[in-house]
Formats: C-alpha cells, structure tokens, sequence
C-alpha cells in the first residue's frame, strides 16, 4: 500500500523532499473543538484514549481539518506503567496523578513487562482503525515517552518542576533505578514494535524531562535505554526527541535513530553541526502561534532559511498549547508549506 503522501517517510529516511513535511506535536487535541466534543462523549480523557473507535476519530481530525503531513495516533506516553500495572488517573486541569508509586525493588516485582497484545491492545486497535481511515494519504506516527521520562512519573507520581523524588532515587538507589528503567525499556520495545506490526510508520520517543539531569546523569540514566530502543526498532524510522537535553546533542547523534527533535532552546545552525548525519526536526516556540499572522509567516521563514527545507521535518520545539487559536496553527502549517516549496 502506497502512501499518496510519503513527505515525512522520505525527509525521514534522508531523501529529497519537493517541500518540507510539517505536523505538530499534541495536534490531536484541545485547540480543536471537535475534539472537545468527541472527549465530551467519552466523558473522560482515559475513555477517549481506551476507545479505540474514538481515538482513531480524534487522530483523524488534523489531519482532516489542519492539512498536516502525518498523523500521531491519540494516546498518551503513561499507558505504558498503566500496561506494567501501576494505573494513572488524568486530574481535570491539573494533569496525570499516580495513586500508587514505585519506589523499591520489592515495589518493583509487582509490575511486569507490558505484553502489548494484551495489556495495550486498545492501542493497537485504535492503530488499525485510524489506517484505514486515512486511506494512505499520510504516514502514521506511533510513540513511547523515553524510560527516564515514564520513570519520572512512576516514582514521583504526578508532574513536578524539580522531579526532586524521582531524582532522589537515581543518586540514593541506584540499583532500583536501573532495574526500574531496564523494565520500562522492555516494555518500551514490545510495545513499539507492536505498534508498528498494527500499522505505525514512524515512532517517535518523547523524552519530555531530560532537560531536568546534569549531563553525566543523563548518559547513565537515559541515553542508553533510549539506544536499546533506537537498536531494536529497525523496521521504522524512529525520531527521538529529548527536551532540554541541548548537552547531549552529540550523544544522540551517535544513536541509531533517523530524526532528532529540537526544542527552541537549540540553536538550529549549531544543532546542525552537532548533528550532520541524521534529519532534524522543530523547532518553533508554540508562543509564536499567539503572535499576529504577519509575524507567525516572519518566524515560519526565518526558522526555514535556518533549517534548509531539506533533511528537515517542521514542527514546534514542544506542544501547541491547549488555548492556541486553530487558524494560527492553519497559518503556521500553509507558511511551511509555502516558504519550502523548491
Ligand atoms: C509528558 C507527556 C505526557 N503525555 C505525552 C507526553 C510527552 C510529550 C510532552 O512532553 O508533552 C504525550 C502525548 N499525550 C497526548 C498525545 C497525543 C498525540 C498528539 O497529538 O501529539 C501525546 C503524544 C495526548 C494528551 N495527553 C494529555 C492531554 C490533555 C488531556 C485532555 O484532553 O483532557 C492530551 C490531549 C494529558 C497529559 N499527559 C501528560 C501530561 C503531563 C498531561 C497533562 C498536561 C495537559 O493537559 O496537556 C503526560
């Protein structure tokens, strides 16, 4: 099966592209009120995502209403602990909360590794539904929070600005630390492979708090899970994406990944050099799309003649925020398209 559009898959692996794809990060979400209105019906975020029907509805919509290159299949990186036994609950305006967190290798036997075609078949299912609703015209993009990140949650519980608990842990316990991350992995790999056997053309791996460990943690306690990852996935690409690990930027160039997420804290001309051999992907700050549309086009464009609009994947440097206006996002998708048309 063909896809009409293939722009992400051939930017991805290195190809020439006639334009520079561009998709979002968090697109299939609040800043849409269709998408208010499905999570109405559901009655919950945890009943949108577990309704495989629903989610592949709500991945459809940018791809139908906002004219992005990809899709990202609705879920979300906490279904993973859920899977290994440690369920999450998602607070209205406040975020996820763990009522039960791990903190010892005896809390640690009570989880398994994830067995995706069980414990996360709604996933999948929600995968192979949303393929045949796009009908080939864009890739479909699959995900996983990196172990550090899903870590993170699993011992302090709820988000923090410090993960002071979860950091505790890597200095205090460092044995427990590693048999917790190396679960996490296994789980992480089953799963994404999974993923992609449902139909998920290109992974990414979100890891969202790495920019919370010095330089030396960050190479014991993320980086080489993340490698087990990047080694096992060879039937994909796969995109890592660590926000605020600017220090590890040669590190992940030497990863067996094809795309490496920025965040706007990177310097594109710099991140280029630290990382010539793979695509790159970003890196707009999601505030731009609160500015007026004469200046989104200014940052659209300054931002390409930085990037080139080849071996390059255009997105914000994190999630659009819940209160963007969709016709900024609409804006700030056609001026990539245009600006990067050869
Ligand atoms: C850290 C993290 C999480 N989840 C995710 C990350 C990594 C990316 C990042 O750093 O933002 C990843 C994620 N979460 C969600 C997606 C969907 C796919 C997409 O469109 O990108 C993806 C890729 C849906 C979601 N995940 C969540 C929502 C909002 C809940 C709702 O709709 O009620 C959505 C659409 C909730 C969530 N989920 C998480 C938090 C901290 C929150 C609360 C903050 C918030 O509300 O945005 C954990």
């Amino acid at each position: 099966m063909e896809l009409k559009n293939d722009l992400l898959l051939r930017a991805a692996r290195g190809e020439k592209t006639e334009r520079t794809p561009v998709w979002m990060m968090r697109q299939a979400g609040r800043i849409l009120a269709e998408y208010r209105a499905v999570r109405e019906k559901a009655g919950s975020f945890i009943q949108l995502a577990t309704t495989p029907e629903l989610a592949a509805e709500v991945t459809l919509q940018p791809v139908d209403l906002l004219g992005v290159d990809a899709a990202i299949i609705f879920s979300d990186i906490l279904v993973v602990p859920e899977a290994m036994g440690l369920p999450y609950e998602m607070i209205e305006q406040r975020g996820p909360v763990f009522p039960a967190t791990v903190h010892s290798l005896k809390d640690l036997e009570k989880l398994h590794v994830a067995e995706p075609e069980t414990d996360l078949k709604y996933v999948l299912d929600a995968i192979k539904i949303t393929k045949q609703g796009l009908e080939n015209r864009v890739p479909l993009i699959g995900f996983a929070g990196a172990p550090f990140t899903i870590f993170c949650y699993m011992t302090e519980g709820k988000g923090s600005k410090t993960f002071s608990v979860a950091k505790k842990h890597l200095y205090a316990d460092p044995e427990f630390s590693h048999a917790l991350l190396q679960k996490i992995t296994d789980s992480t790999i089953a799963y994404l492979k999974a993923q992609v056997v449902a139909g998920a053309n290109l992974v990414q791996i979100f890891d969202s708090w790495a920019g919370i460990l010095s330089p030396e943690q960050y190479r014991i306690f993320s980086l080489p899970y993340i490698k087990q990852i990047c080694d096992a996935i060879n039937e994909v690409p796969v995109t890592v994406f660590a926000k605020g690990a600017f220090f590890a930027r040669k590190e992940i160039s030497e990863l067996s990944c094809e795309v490496v997420g920025l965040d706007w804290n990177m310097d594109i001309r710099e991140s280029r050099a630290l990382i010539p051999n793979k695509t790159l992907q970003g890196n707009l700050d999601p505030c731009v799309l609160y500015a007026s549309y004469d200046q989104i086009k200014i940052e659209v464009k300054k931002m390409l003649e930085q990037f080139g609009t080849q071996r390059y994947i255009a997105n914000l440097g994190h999630g659009v925020y819940p209160d963007t206006d969709p016709d900024k996002v609409r804006c700030f998708i056609e001026s990539v398209k245009e600006y990067s048309s050869l």
